[in-house]
């Protein structure tokens, strides 16, 4: 028998409802299942100060010699400022790496957390959680339980059972946190929530590790989007941090990311610094560089910097803008359901709280595809499109 004979078929990912909607030939067809911004006219969006940062790159004529391990010798300091704060007296002892974009930011936090985390090798992810959270986490051989996060009759937080799951955990447990812009769900917790969580999880002596993929993208404003990593930082936490450049500087292909570790003190981040190459070197070795000197460019010119600031909260807004009209073209069709949580929510996605038949009927009737959970990524709505969009929603849902 061949080799592979013992291989099955495994189920369709995320992208799937890409390849659906490519096979859709209907000319008005609208995609909102990948996570991916896209301009008022669909059209995927790459950010003036990229291009710009990108030709000074090119015009240094850099070789392409291998990055180190931590990948781009400014990358990581830039990274960890960004997210950190500029002023943060937790700087200089941070652990911090370049990764493979966000998702390579995760699986070797997990590797590390599997490998040196003093209590359980157990992981509480939100219910729901982005649909890779779990792969990732398994794969790397930590044991993925579930928090109570998300409240479908208020398609809001649930914020009793959120706090009452992470009092419940043995102490010492590893909570996955997302810094802003919850994926699926795009329902965050206020500041004040925040504080509160904080507080237990250092009460349970919980170890918190923040996924924060959409940093400045969720607000427009960087240092809003910061403010749950930051606070936990000014309250002792030491936290781990998984930063993706994919969705704020839109360099999705280009796999820019990093991790970070806050430590005791300088000596505990060198040690740390040490045991996070001996991680990676046989994981891929080294990372992409071209990426990594782009966001380097954007993050070490003041011009740039502020240009790139302008640019992602114009994404930010826009997305909001698309919330507000869909939320009133439903209301306009007159709709009677409360569509609050479409706008209320924050980030690149709506929960919009239909069921999986419905999803379908939109994608098999009304060439509307997303994905089953009803989660639809706004930045897929357009001036266009949108209208049609509500009617979609309006004919299926009421
Ligand atoms: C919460 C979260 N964390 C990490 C990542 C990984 O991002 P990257 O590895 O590209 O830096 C995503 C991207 N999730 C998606 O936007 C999404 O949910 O559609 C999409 O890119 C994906 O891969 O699924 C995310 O939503």
């Amino acid at each position: 028998a061949s080799t592979w004979a013992n291989v099955p078929q495994g189920p369709p990912a995320i992208l799937g409802i890409t390849e659906a909607f490519k096979a859709d030939s209907f000319d008005k067809k609208i995609n909102l299942g990948v996570g991916a911004y896209r301009d008022d006219k669909g059209k995927p969006y790459v950010l003036p100060s990229v291009r710009e940062a990108e030709r000074k790159v090119v015009d240094e004529k850099l070789n392409k010699e291998y990055a180190g391990i931590t990948g781009v010798a400014e990358f990581p300091a830039l990274a960890a400022k960004l997210a950190y704060g500029a002023n943060s007296p937790a700087l200089d002892r941070v652990a911090v790496t370049q990764s493979i974009s966000g998702t390579g930011a995760l699986r070797l936090g997990a590797a590390f957390l599997e490998r040196f985390h003093p209590g359980d090798k157990k992981i509480y992810i939100p219910t729901p959680s982005w649909a890779n959270h779990k792969a990732v986490f398994t794969d790397a051989g930590l044991n993925v339980q579930q928090y109570r996060y998300y409240n479908k009759d208020t398609i809001g937080l649930d914020f009793e059972g959120m706090i009452a799951d992470i009092e419940a955990a043995p102490k010492g447990s590893i909570f996955l946190l997302h810094a802003c812009a919850h994926n699926p769900t795009g329902v965050d917790p206020t500041p004040e929530q925040w504080r509160e969580v904080s507080k237990v999880v250092k009460k349970q002596g919980h170890f918190a590790f923040f996924d924060m993929a959409y940093q400045g993208f969720a607000s427009g404003d960087c240092d809003k989007d910061a403010f749950a990593v930051r606070h936990f930082v000014e309250q002792g936490h030491q936290i781990a941090l998984c930063q993706s450049f994919a969705k704020n500087m839109g360099l999705y292909g280009e796999r820019v990311g990093a991790f970070s570790l806050v430590c005791a003190d300088a000596a505990e981040k060198k040690r740390v610094d040490s045991q996070l190459k001996i991680l990676i070197r046989p994981l891929y070795s080294n990372p992409p560089i071209h990426g990594a000197r782009i966001a380097s460019e954007i993050l070490s010119s003041p011009k740039l910097y502020q240009q790139w600031l302008g640019e992602v909260k114009a994404m930010a807004d826009r997305i909001i803008t698309m919330r507000a009209l869909l939320k009133e073209n439903l209301e306009k069709l007159g709709s009677k359901h409360d569509w609050s949580h479409i706008t209320s929510q924050i980030g690149m996605f709506a929960y919009t709280g239909m069921t999986a038949a419905e999803m379908d009927r939109l994608a098999k009737e009304f060439s509307v595809y997303a994905t089953k959970d009803g989660r639809i990524s706004v930045a897929g709505i357009t001036s266009d499109n949108v209208g049609r969009l509500a009617e979609a929603i309006y004919k299926v849902k009421g």
